[in-house]
């Protein structure tokens, strides 16, 4: 549907996607040569870098500069970088490479931005390093950023910079940008020649022939659950990998279907960019239930499981989830 809103979709996407890029470069220089002190475990034990860091900071202290009254839901904070001085100005010299004249105070300031609850009215959402263990591990990992206005995604960009250009050629040119506007559809671009062009989702209505991708990390969604889905409707073995690379790739017809079944409710920058882009490339993203998700909750998407499809499978795949959708979200294999 269009839009008809008062944003200039065009301006915002112009915004994003230069934003993302250059969280992109910044994140592969820095995951080139981690180290090991520059990791820390948040208080649910998953990692975060000084890259997340940087990365948040250079996308907020950029936005802010754009459009200083739309606020930020991001993945991080300041508040750890605040009580380690060290790391803070690892952190900063990083950030410093694309904005010179930035100070630290202005950078930790930057992060904090990401402080918004979300809910109802106009946001940006930023997951500044989606897979930070796909990053760690020196594969996949994304950056996600999109623009939200009452509940509807208006403009998404999703950074993958370690994911192959083009899927027949798993071993060639690696780094890719991809980008929906609302009602405009969604394309792919080359992150080093800026080539871009419109992509949409696979056309298979077989499910039985489709490929399916899940996350690498058996912790994240439950492995077991989706074989089960996979085996009740005839597919083969999946894709794994880190991140919204996931939607990417099925927004691109490499795979079918993204199955995310969680036991804990999806933070909204781990998804909302991704659906938006899978949906603008013709797919259809929905809880087990049918249902679409909703982005104006909050800093989560309300629900723990959640699938994407090409759109010709999905009701196939909401048949094979029914018969054990209470349990889809205490079961965790
Ligand atoms: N137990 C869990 N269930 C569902 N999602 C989880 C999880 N633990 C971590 N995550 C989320 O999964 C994201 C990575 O997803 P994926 O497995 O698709 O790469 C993490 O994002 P970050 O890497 O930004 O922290 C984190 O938000
Ligand atoms: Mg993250």
């Amino acid at each position: 549907m269009a839009y008809s809103g008062s944003h200039d979709l065009a301006l915002l996407r112009k915004v994003v996607v230069e934003v993302v890029e250059k969280a992109c470069h910044l994140t592969s220089k820095i995951q080139k040569n981690i180290l090991h002190e520059e990791v820390l475990k948040k208080e649910d034990f998953s990692p975060v870098t000084i890259a997340d860091f940087a990365s948040q900071a250079l996308v907020g202290h950029i936005l802010h500069q754009a459009f200083p009254h739309i606020p930020m839901v991001g993945e991080e904070d300041a508040s750890a970088l605040r009580a380690d001085p060290k790391l803070a100005t690892k952190v900063s010299d990083h950030v410093k490479e694309f904005i010179a004249d930035i100070s630290l105070e202005e950078v930790l300031g930057a992060l904090d931005r990401g402080n918004h609850p979300g809910g109802e009215g106009t946001f940006w959402v930023l997951d500044p390093i989606d897979g930070t263990k796909g990053f760690l591990r020196k594969e996949q990992f994304a950056v996600c950023l999109c623009l939200i206005e009452n509940g509807q995604v208006l403009v998404a960009a999703l950074g993958c910079p370690n994911l192959p250009i083009d899927s027949a050629l798993p071993d060639g040119e690696k780094g890719c940008v991809f980008i929906g506007v609302k009602g405009k559809g969604a394309s792919q671009m080359n992150i080093s020649t800026k080539k871009e062009f419109p992509i949409c989702v696979s056309s298979s209505s077989d499910a039985s022939k489709a490929t399916y991708v899940e996350s690498l990390e058996s912790g994240h969604s439950s492995h077991g659950r989706h074989a089960e889905i996979a085996s009740a409707l005839g597919m083969g073995a999946p894709l794994r990998m880190d991140s919204q690379c996931k939607f990417g790739v099925v927004a691109r017809g490499q795979a079918s279907l993204y199955l995310r079944i969680s036991k804990t409710p999806q933070y909204i920058w781990d998804i909302a960019a991704g659906a938006m882009i899978v949906e603008e490339a013709g797919g259809r993203v929905t809880d087990l239930t049918g249902r679409a998700l909703q982005f104006s909750l909050g800093r989560t998407v309300g629900v723990a499981a959640l699938f994407a499809s090409n759109g010709l499978i999905h009701d196939q795949v909401l048949a094979a989830c029914a018969p054990a959708e209470d349990s889809s979200h205490s079961c965790f294999v």
